[in-house]
């Protein structure tokens, strides 16, 4: 696990970031309500990096997720997301950079009138690759790998907490984005449950090559991370209990 500043490998320099942020900062309000909730971000993220988030709660972090995500405007400095850039980028160029990207949320947003298999699938119709194949089929296929063969007609209210994230994982997952963004997945999970659905994330990014960016406050699930960013305050730093504990 290495911690924020990155040591940038050879492999790496031959690549394109997945994420890379320079000078971006991210005010709130007009006038004199204007505040300031992010400085100077500078950042590099990697193909096939799990990367965690972590800092007191207001320090910016959701902030920073819902920029990289595409749903909000980067107002100042540069953020690339995938190759695209996002400050001034056009809502057409946000809408096609937002189906690249697989969300988990903390309340896992599933529909509650559709199956877990359609919710899964809801996630396929939105690329034109899969209206031709067998949705069912690999939303399905996804649910098993969850471990919830047994559970796909079944509608959210019938699934526990763990069951439900799993549910919300599959559907981030079964597109095979690059890019997986996920904002305290484990916060309403116990420990066992929150750590079969970290380690079944760690499990299918390796399998799919893509990146993950996980925020959260669960120190139970740090040492999943390649790599652990801290933030305190808006800016990005180093997080002291790591810093000590590799002395
Ligand atoms: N929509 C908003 N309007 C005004 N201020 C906001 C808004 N969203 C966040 N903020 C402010 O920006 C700062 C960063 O908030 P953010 O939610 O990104 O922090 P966080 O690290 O994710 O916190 P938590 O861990 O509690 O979720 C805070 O001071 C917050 O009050």
């Amino acid at each position: 696990m290495r911690l924020q500043p990155s040591v940038t490998t050879s492999k790496q320099l031959l690549e394109q970031p997945v994420i890379l942020a320079q000078h971006l900062n991210h005010y709130f309000g007009e006038g004199d309500l204007r505040k300031q909730a992010l400085y100077d971000i500078n950042l590099d993220i990697y193909a096939g990096e799990i990367i965690i988030m972590t800092g007191p709660s207001g320090s910016g972090k959701t902030t920073l997720l819902t920029l990289m995500g595409g749903l909000r405007s980067a107002q100042e400095g540069s953020l690339k997301i995938l190759g695209q850039e996002l400050n001034d980028a056009t809502k057409q160029q946000l809408t096609k950079l937002r189906c690249n990207i697989g969300y988990i949320f903390q309340a896992h947003n599933l529909v509650t009138f559709l199956t877990a298999k359609q919710n899964v699938r809801m996630a396929l119709e939105l690329h034109e690759q899969y209206l031709d194949q067998d949705m069912d089929a690999l939303s399905t296929e996804l649910l098993e790998i969850v471990g919830l063969g047994q559970r796909v007609d079944y509608y959210p209210d019938s699934l526990s907490g763990g069951q439900k994230q799993r549910v919300a994982i599959a559907r981030a997952l079964v597109s095979r984005p690059k890019l997986v963004l996920a904002d305290e997945p484990t916060a309403a999970l116990d420990k066992k449950s929150g750590r079969d659905v970290v380690e079944l994330m760690q499990k299918l990014a390796a399998e799919q090559g893509c990146t993950i960016l996980l925020v959260t406050h669960d120190n139970r699930i740090l040492d999943i991370a390649d790599r652990i960013v801290y933030m305190e305050d808006g800016r990005l730093a180093d997080h002291p209990d790591l810093v000590a504990a590799a002395e």
